[in-house]
């Protein structure tokens, strides 16, 4: 069964296109996680995958159904932030009515709320929670009827890093049990450990990203000559570029010792070396800012 597809979406604020003929399949259960710096529509994303919002055009199915068909959401879940929460009611209200809504049985608030770690909280008002404490019970109540798909919009932002930790847990843990993840983070390095399944999201248009195509151990070389240099690495067929803080190097599994020996055979002094692992945040960088600002 497909857990979602996407087909042909579109969705504009008056005539900006934030969404711009989006399709997208996901076949099977994993983490996926859609990157793009503030504004560029994340949020949007997910209101319309899960029918908050309605798109201008396209079809979407949620494990296999239409997303407007309200049966839907007894498999999906959607964690949003914490201004959905009453402030005076109780973790345990929150979760016992979700609980009778699906039906499920009396046991299960208590179960969830073990699991997300906030079991001593339960009872206690919303306006005594910490931010982190706010965001456990938000994924304690995407998680009672125990979802197929998964959406969070954004679930480490403003996160203490103990916080993350154990947030991530439950998400790769969850990926073990064979629930989707479906997230949305405006920074890489908040997801490119949790998953290879990289969206970025810039201009209505979804890329899709493989990290370990782009995962590359660099090296940086400051030299008395870097135009000749690159012109010898260049003929050996080396991946050089020159930037403004020197040379940069790409291996390609050979040997440092060659390329030095390169150099120095041709009387080009080295001033300075430095290793550099660029990862896929580099092509973040180069994907949002050669572009430019989000208007
Ligand atoms: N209801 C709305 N009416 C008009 N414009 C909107 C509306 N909702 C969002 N937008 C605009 O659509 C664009 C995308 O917004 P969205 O909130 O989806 O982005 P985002 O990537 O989630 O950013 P952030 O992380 O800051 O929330 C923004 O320019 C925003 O101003």
């Amino acid at each position: 069964m497909t857990i979602l597809s996407i087909k042909n979406l579109s969705k504009s604020y008056k005539n900006k296109h934030v969404l711009d003929n989006i399709s997208l399949t996901i076949d099977s259960p994993g983490i996926w996680a859609l990157v793009g710096p503030s504004g560029v529509g994340k949020t949007t994303f997910l209101n319309v995958l899960t029918n908050m919002v309605r798109a201008d055009l396209g079809d979407i199915e949620l494990v296999g159904k239409s997303n407007r068909d309200q049966s839907v959401f007894r498999e999906v879940a959607y964690l949003q932030d914490p201004s959905i929460l009453f402030d005076y009611l109780s973790g345990y209200d929150h979760l016992n009515y979700l609980r009778g809504v699906y039906n499920l049985r009396k046991t299960r608030v208590k179960e969830v709320a073990q699991y997300v770690g906030m079991e001593k909280y339960l009872k206690k008002p919303i306006k005594t929670y910490s931010f982190g404490m706010k965001q456990r019970l938000l994924l304690a109540m995407a998680l009672i009827h125990k979802p197929k798909l998964l959406f969070l919009d954004e679930p480490f932002h403003d996160l203490h890093s103990a916080d993350t930790i154990h947030i991530r847990t439950i998400l790769l843990e969850l990926k073990e049990l064979g629930t989707t993840v479906f997230m949305t983070s405006h920074a890489l390095s908040d997801v490119d450990q949790l998953t290879q399944n990289i969206l970025f999201l810039h201009l209505g248009k979804l890329t899709e990203v493989s990290i370990r195509d782009h995962e590359a151990v660099y090296y940086r070389f400051l030299l008395s000559d870097p135009k000749k240099a690159k012109e010898l690495l260049d003929q050996e067929d080396y991946y050089v570029e020159e930037t403004e803080s020197g040379l940069f190097v790409q291996l390609q599994f050979r040997p440092l010792q060659k390329v030095i020996q390169l150099l120095l055979s041709h009387d080009i002094r080295i001033i300075e070396m430095h290793k550099e692992i660029s990862g896929a945040q580099r092509l973040y960088d180069e994907y949002f800012e050669v572009k430019g600002p989000v208007t």
